[in-house]
């Protein structure tokens, strides 16, 4: 069991967990098999892994997009059956309405009903400022950068005050500079909160960077092959990359990664 924290409370909770897909061609893929991972209320956790290795799969089980094979998925005591209001979600695309301006996309939960206009107006508002879109709200999505596209979808998966924030690889289509900025805004966006974040990611140095915990899997089958606790200081700042304790971490876990493709 990788229990990321004892005597902590597990607000995510997996507990064996096995997900099979069946394939067109009718073969059983095991995306993950016999996962247990707890994470804390208010952590920030990566995961971190090769291509295929479930990581996709394992935040859209605690979403509630697909359904476990076997295994609990509980959020907050709860088993996880659909998405709820509790989830917010923030996918590699940031999928805006181009005929929506900013303000607009950044709402949309408010025209499905999640919550009140003014209410929806005033979060989107304040989650704006933060993310340093002020000035921004009427323009349309063609009219931003990707790396601004993408601060709207965030500010869109906040809207709702979800307790849990769910990021797949969020900004791996964006340029090296935009992607260590929207680092840095992330990490105050989630200390300024209470919120629990499970952030999926390619980039070894960018889940050193966000995480309380990373979560290393290794694939065929997917699972968890180590939890590892990232004791930097907060606020991190983009020149502790260059440290020795920063780099410790890195090459820790590519260590894992050399060793996945000498068996290969
Ligand atoms: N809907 C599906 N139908 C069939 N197989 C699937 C489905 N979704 C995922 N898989 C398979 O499950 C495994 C894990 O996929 P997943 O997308 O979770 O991995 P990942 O670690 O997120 O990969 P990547 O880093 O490339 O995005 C892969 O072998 C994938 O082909």
């Amino acid at each position: 069991m990788n229990s990321i924290e004892n005597g902590v409370s597990d607000f995510i909770s997996l507990r064996h967990v096995t997900k099979s897909f069946e394939t067109m061609s009718g073969d059983i893929v095991t995306a993950l098999r016999d996962v247990s991972l707890q994470i804390p209320k208010g952590a920030f956790v990566t995961l971190l892994g090769p291509s295929g290795c479930g990581k996709s799969t394992l935040l859209r089980l605690i979403g509630g997009l697909i359904e476990k094979t076997s295994g609990d998925v509980l959020l907050g005591g709860k088993a996880v059956e659909k998405p709820t209001n509790q989830v917010g979600m923030v996918f590699q695309s940031p999928v805006l309405l181009p005929w929506r301006t900013v303000l607009e996309n950044a709402t949309l939960a408010a025209d499905l009903g999640k919550l009140s206009r003014a209410e929806a107006r005033e979060t989107a508002s304040r989650y704006i400022r933060l993310v340093g879109l002020e000035g921004f709200e009427r323009k349309y999505p063609g009219e931003l950068s990707g790396g601004m596209q993408q601060r709207v979808a965030i500010c869109r998966a906040l809207v709702h005050n979800p307790s849990v924030l769910l990021m797949d690889e969020p900004f791996a289509a964006l340029d090296a500079m935009t992607r260590d900025h929207l680092q840095v805004e992330l990490q105050s966006l989630w200390m300024a909160g209470d919120k629990t974040v499970v952030f999926v990611t390619h980039s070894i140095s960018e889940a050193v960077f966000l995480a309380d915990y990373m979560v290393v899997l290794a694939a065929r089958p997917g699972r968890v092959v180590e939890v590892i606790k990232v004791d930097l200081p907060r606020p991190r700042t983009l020149d502790m990359v260059n440290s020795a304790e920063f780099g410790g971490y890195v090459s820790h876990v590519r260590g894992y990664f050399e060793a996945e493709e000498r068996a290969a």
